[in-house]
Order: structure tokens, then C-alpha cells, then sequence
């Protein structure tokens, strides 16, 4: 069994560290706040998160991250996109002995446009690390904890650290598949949120299953195109982290993401459904980073730019939605491919 440390106690870190307890592994979460940790430890619940789920006994939580980073021979990354370097910048200094580092997060850094496997690249020395993994698909942890069939699958240049990942975490409710292709994995997790924020203003305003499922193919469209010229595969996108993780998100009630759009169509503010929602909502700066990356590629992004628009520029959702519609004809295959 494993020593493995779990860094966010946040509602995916959370679930995570239940399936590696419930694996038998030595698994520390690590959350920021003193009570937080008391009460996994204490009552083996962590409501704020995942409320009426009991967490396994054997699963413990410290709030002293140098223990926790000490403790484990694999550090697993769960917290938000923007706070990647940071947590990595501490990692660091508490490591002696490199690490296999995975992390489960899903987003873009706007203006640097990094991914995350590269931000990590960037804050922990290489001396102090092994293989990063990325470990990421269709998996809302609400779903997770009732111990629901899930798949992810594992992504990284090391073939062999990601088989180490996949038997980490896998068992009857958890099927983990690998991938060596980390930058389509990392991007089709990070863009599916932009999707899911404009599929939700869909259901928002009112509109119908016609205009999700038109979402839903044509974003997997522009992501697949994006993809392809920063050295994607593009069957990436058709598999769980492209086109799975677009479902789950785009139609699960459990989406943060969708649940942020379906208020902004019912015309809430921005401010207004961030500072009302208390999880993260990846999509609203990777929209961001994905608008940046449209520019930098030259790319035709035109969901992820209505959303930019009404997200950054005041554009009235109905009002974006028929710039869209009003665009000029085009070939359905040939523009994925070609433009
Ligand atoms: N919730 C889910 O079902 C899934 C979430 N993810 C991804 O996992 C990542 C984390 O998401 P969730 O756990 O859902 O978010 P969350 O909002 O439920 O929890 C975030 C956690 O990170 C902590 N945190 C925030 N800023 C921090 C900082 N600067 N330093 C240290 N800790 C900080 C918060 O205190 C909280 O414990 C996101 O990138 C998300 O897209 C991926 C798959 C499923
Ligand atoms: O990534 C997720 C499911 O695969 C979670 O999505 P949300 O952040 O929208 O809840």
C-alpha cells in the first residue's frame, strides 16, 4: 500500500482521498483550516463539501502541510487552478526525496496560458519531482462518494507513472484508463468548463435539448480544433476527458459550472453567482485563457468568444446566442478539421 498525501480537502480532493482510503492506501488529506481537518478526523464527515457522506475511518486530514507533504510518497494536487503555484511553491519546500505528483484539477492560467502539469513543471524543481499525471474525466465527486461506476483516465509522458496511478486508484466503482497524450487530456478538462458555463445559460434563458446538443458538438468542434494545433490528438476529444467529461458537466446537475451559467441566463451577474456559489468555478477564467489561446493560434473559437462577450463584455446572453446563429453558413466536418 501506498503513503499518499491529498492536497485540498475541498469537494473532488475530498473524494479522491475516499477512494484511496477505501483502497487500502495510507492517504493524508491535507485542507487549510484547523477545523476542517478536526472534523474528518473527529466525525469522519466533511459537510460543508459533501454533505450526509461518511468518510472511511482510515482516512485521516492534517492542516500542517509540511506533514502531510513529508508523509507521502505520492503528493496528490486538488485544489483550484489559481492556486496551482502557490500550493506547488510550499510542496517544494517541504520535499527532500523526489515525488510522483498527480494532479486532478481542471483549468487554464489566463495570460500565461500554461496548463497545469506545466505550471508544476515550473514551481517544483525537477530535482524534487517524479512524473506529473494528470487524472481527470467524467467524475463529480457527489457521484463518487455514493460509489457510482466512474472512469477517468490517467495522462503523462511516463507511461509507467501513469499505470502507477492507475492502480493507485482503481477498483469496482473507479476505472482509471491511461493516456500518454497529458496536453489533450489537460486541455479537453479545462475547456469542457467553458462549454458547460454556456450550457447552462442555455437552460437559463429557456432555450431547448436542440440548442445543448449543438453546444455540445460544435465546442467539441472549436476545443478539437485548438487542440490539434498545440500538438493534441485529436481522438483525445472523443474520449473521456473530451467528450465524456462535456457530457457529465453539460448536463449534470451537479456542475458547478452549469449551475453558474443556468443563474447568468436567468440574468444574475457574474459577481453575483461567483461570490453566491462557495466552490470554484473553473470555467469563468479559463474562458479567459481560452480566449488568449484563440488569439495566440489563430483560431476559430466562436462559443468560447460569445461567452467571453457576456461573461467580460456585458453582451446579453439572448443577444449572444444570435450573433452565433446569424453567422455565416459554413461545412460542418471540414471546419472542425480544417479552419
Ligand atoms: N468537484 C468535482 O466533482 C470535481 C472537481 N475537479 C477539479 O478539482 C479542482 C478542485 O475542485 P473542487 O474540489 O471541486 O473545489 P472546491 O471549491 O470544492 O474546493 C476547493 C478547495 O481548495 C481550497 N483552496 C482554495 N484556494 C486555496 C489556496 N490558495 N490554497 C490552498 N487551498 C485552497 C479550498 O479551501 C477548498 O478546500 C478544480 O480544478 C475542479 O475543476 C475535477 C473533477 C471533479
Ligand atoms: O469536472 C467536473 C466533473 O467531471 C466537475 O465539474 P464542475 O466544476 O462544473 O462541478
Amino acid at each position: 500500500m501506498d503513503k499518499v498525501a491529498v492536497i485540498g480537502a475541498g469537494s473532488w480532493g475530498t473524494a479522491i482521498a475516499f477512494v484511496l482510503a477505501e483502497n487500502g492506501h495510507d492517504c493524508l488529506l491535507w485542507t487549510r483550516r484547523q477545523e476542517q481537518s478536526a472534523e474528518i478526523n473527529e466525525r469522519h464527515t466533511n459537510e460543508a463539501y459533501l454533505p450526509g457522506i461518511s468518510l472511511p475511518r482510515n482516512l485521516n486530514a492534517v492542516s500542517d502541510l509540511k506533514k502531510a507533504v513529508e508523509h507521502a510518497e505520492i503528493i496528490v494536487i486538488a485544489v483550484p487552478t489559481k492556486a496551482i503555484r502557490e500550493i506547488c511553491i510550499e510542496i517544494e519546500k517541504y520535499t527532500e526525496k523526489p515525488k510522483l505528483i498527480v494532479h486532478v484539477s481542471k483549468g487554464i492560467e489566463p495570460d500565461t496560458l500554461k496548463r497545469i502539469s506545466e505550471m508544476i513543471e515550473e514551481e517544483v524543481d525537477p530535482g524534487k519531482r517524479q512524473a506529473i499525471v494528470a487524472l481527470s474525466g467524467p467524475s463529480h465527486a457527489e457521484e463518487v462518494v455514493l460509489r457510482h461506476p466512474t472512469t477517468v483516465t490517467a495522462a503523462s509522458h511516463n507511461q509507467e507513472a501513469a499505470e502507477r496511478v492507475q492502480d493507485l486508484f482503481m477498483n469496482h466503482y473507479f476505472r482509471v484508463y491511461t493516456n500518454n497524450d497529458l496536453i489533450g487530456v489537460e486541455l479537453g478538462a479545462a475547456l469542457k468548463n467553458v462549454i458547460a458555463l454556456a450550457a447552462g445559460i442555455i437552460d437559463g434563458v429557456g432555450y431547448g435539448d436542440n440548442a445543448k446538443a449543438a453546444l455540445i458538438t460544435r465546442g467539441l468542434a472549436e476545443i478539437t480544433r485548438l487542440g490539434m494545433k498545440m500538438g493534441a490528438n485529436p481522438l483525445t476529444f472523443s474520449g473521456l476527458t473530451g467528450l465524456g467529461d462535456l457530457i457529465v458537466t453539460c448536463t449534470s446537475v451537479h456542475s458547478r459550472n452549469w449551475k453558474a451559467g443556468n443563474l447568468l441566463g436567468q440574468g444574475k451577474t457574474l459577481e453575483e453567482v461567483v461570490s453566491g456559489m462557495g466552490m470554484v468555478i473553473e470555467g469563468v477564467r479559463t474562458t479567459k485563457a481560452a480566449y488568449q489561446l484563440s488569439l495566440q493560434y489563430d483560431v476559430s473559437m466562436p462559443l468560447t468568444e460569445a461567452l467571453y462577450s457576456v461573461l467580460f463584455e456585458n453582451v446579453p446572453p439572448k443577444e449572444a446566442v444570435d450573433q452565433l446563429m446569424s453567422r455565416m453558413k459554413k461545412q460542418e466536418i471540414e471546419d472542425i478539421f480544417y479552419k
